[in-house]
C-alpha cells in the first residue's frame, strides 16, 4: 500500500510579460498600449505525472507561454477579462485532459500625455505600481456559464492632507489613541468587482467581445467611484468610507453581485512641537511604515423583495 495520495496539484507559466501595441486601423500612428504579466495555472488528468513519472499528459509550462504570447500577438488583448476568457476556451477545448484552469492577468497602467496642449498619439506615462488585475477560475465541466470571474484596481496609493476623522470608538484601558476630527488618511487601493456570469453572459460571448463596453465602463467607474468619495467625503473611518465606495459600484454595474476592498490605513502621525512652543496645526507629519491598520470587507447586493 502506498503511503500517500496527490490530493491537489495545478501547474503553468507564471511572470509571461508582453507588451501589445494596437495600431488604429485608420492612423496607424494613433497606439493603445497594454503592458500584462499573465499566469496560466492547468488543473486535468495530470495526476500520473506526479504519482507516476509520467510525463505524457503534461503540456510544457513552456507551450504555456508561447500560446499566450502567440494568442496575445494573433488576437485582441483589450480588455483582459475577454482575453482570459479566449485563453480559457483555449486550453480547456486543444488539449482534452485539461479540465480547468485559473487565469490571472495584471495590467500596468500607462496613459497618455499631453504634447503642445493635444494628447500624445503613441507617448505614455507610466503610472507607478497601480495595476489592474483579472482573475478567471473555470472548470468546464460546470459549463460555459459557470465560472469566477473578478477585475480588481490594486495599488492605487492616495492621500487626502483633511477631510478625514476618526472617533467615537471602543475605549478601554488599553486605548491610546486620541480622537480626531481631522487627520491624514492615506491607503493603497485594492478594489475587486465579482462578475456575476448570468447576468453577464457565457465565456463565449465575453470572448467574442459583446461585453468589451461593460468592462471598460466598469473598470472606469469603479476607479472613478472610488477617487470620487475619497475626495468628497468628510470621512467618518475606513470602514464606511469602503462601504460607501462599493455601494456606489454596485448600483453602476448591475453585472456586478459583490464589490471588496482590502485597504491599509498608512498612518501619518501629528509630530508634537509643544516642547519647541511652536504649534502644528496639521502641517507637519511623519510617516508610519508599520504597524499599519488593514481594514477588509466584501459587499454584497440585496435581493429585491419578491
Ligand atoms: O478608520 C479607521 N478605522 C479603524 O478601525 C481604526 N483604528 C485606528 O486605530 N484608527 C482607525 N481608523
Amino acid at each position: 500500500m502506498s503511503y500517500s495520495y496527490l490530493a491537489e496539484s495545478t501547474y503553468g507559466k507564471d511572470n509571461v510579460k508582453f507588451l501589445k501595441v494596437k495600431k488604429d486601423k485608420t492612423n496607424p500612428k494613433l497606439h493603445e498600449i497594454m503592458e500584462a504579466t499573465v499566469c496560466v495555472l492547468l488543473k486535468g488528468d495530470f495526476d500520473v505525472s506526479y504519482t507516476e513519472a509520467d510525463n505524457k499528459p503534461i503540456v510544457p509550462t513552456d507551450t504555456v507561454k508561447n500560446t499566450i504570447l502567440i494568442f496575445a500577438k494573433k488576437y485582441d488583448t483589450f480588455p483582459t477579462e475577454k482575453f482570459a476568457a479566449k485563453l480559457a476556451l483555449h486550453f480547456t477545448s486543444k488539449y482534452s485532459h485539461v479540465s480547468g484552469l485559473t487565469i490571472k492577468i495584471y495590467q500596468d497602467r500607462w496613459v497618455k500625455y499631453d504634447v503642445d496642449g493635444k494628447e500624445s498619439l503613441h507617448s505614455f506615462t507610466h503610472q507607478g505600481p497601480e495595476k489592474k488585475v483579472t482573475f478567471l477560475d473555470w472548470d468546464k465541466k460546470n459549463g460555459p456559464r459557470n465560472f469566477v470571474l473578478t477585475t480588481a484596481i490594486k495599488d492605487l496609493t492616495v492621500l487626502k492632507s483633511t477631510g478625514s476623522m476618526f472617533y467615537g470608538y471602543n475605549v478601554c484601558d488599553y486605548t491610546t489613541l486620541k480622537p480626531a476630527t481631522d487627520r491624514i488618511l492615506s491607503t493603497d487601493i485594492f478594489a475587486t468587482w465579482e462578475w456575476n456570469p448570468l447576468k453577464l453572459g457565457c465565456l463565449n460571448s465575453i470572448a467574442s467581445g459583446s461585453k468589451d463596453a461593460i468592462f471598460n465602463d466598469t473598470y472606469h467607474s469603479a476607479r472613478d467611484i472610488t477617487l470620487d468619495i475619497f475626495a468628497k467625503e468628510n470621512s467618518p473611518s475606513v470602514q464606511a468610507t469602503m462601504f460607501n465606495m462599493a455601494t456606489a459600484i454596485l448600483k453602476k454595474a448591475p453585472q456586478v453581485d459583490f464589490v471588496s476592498y482590502e485597504l491599509p490605513n498608512k498612518h501619518y502621525f501629528l509630530f508634537d512641537f509643544k516642547w519647541k512652543g511652536l504649534d502644528n496645526d496639521n502641517e507637519l507629519f511623519y510617516p508610519s511604515p508599520h504597524p499599519n491598520g488593514l481594514i477588509k470587507c466584501r459587499v454584497g447586493r440585496k435581493q429585491a423583495k419578491l
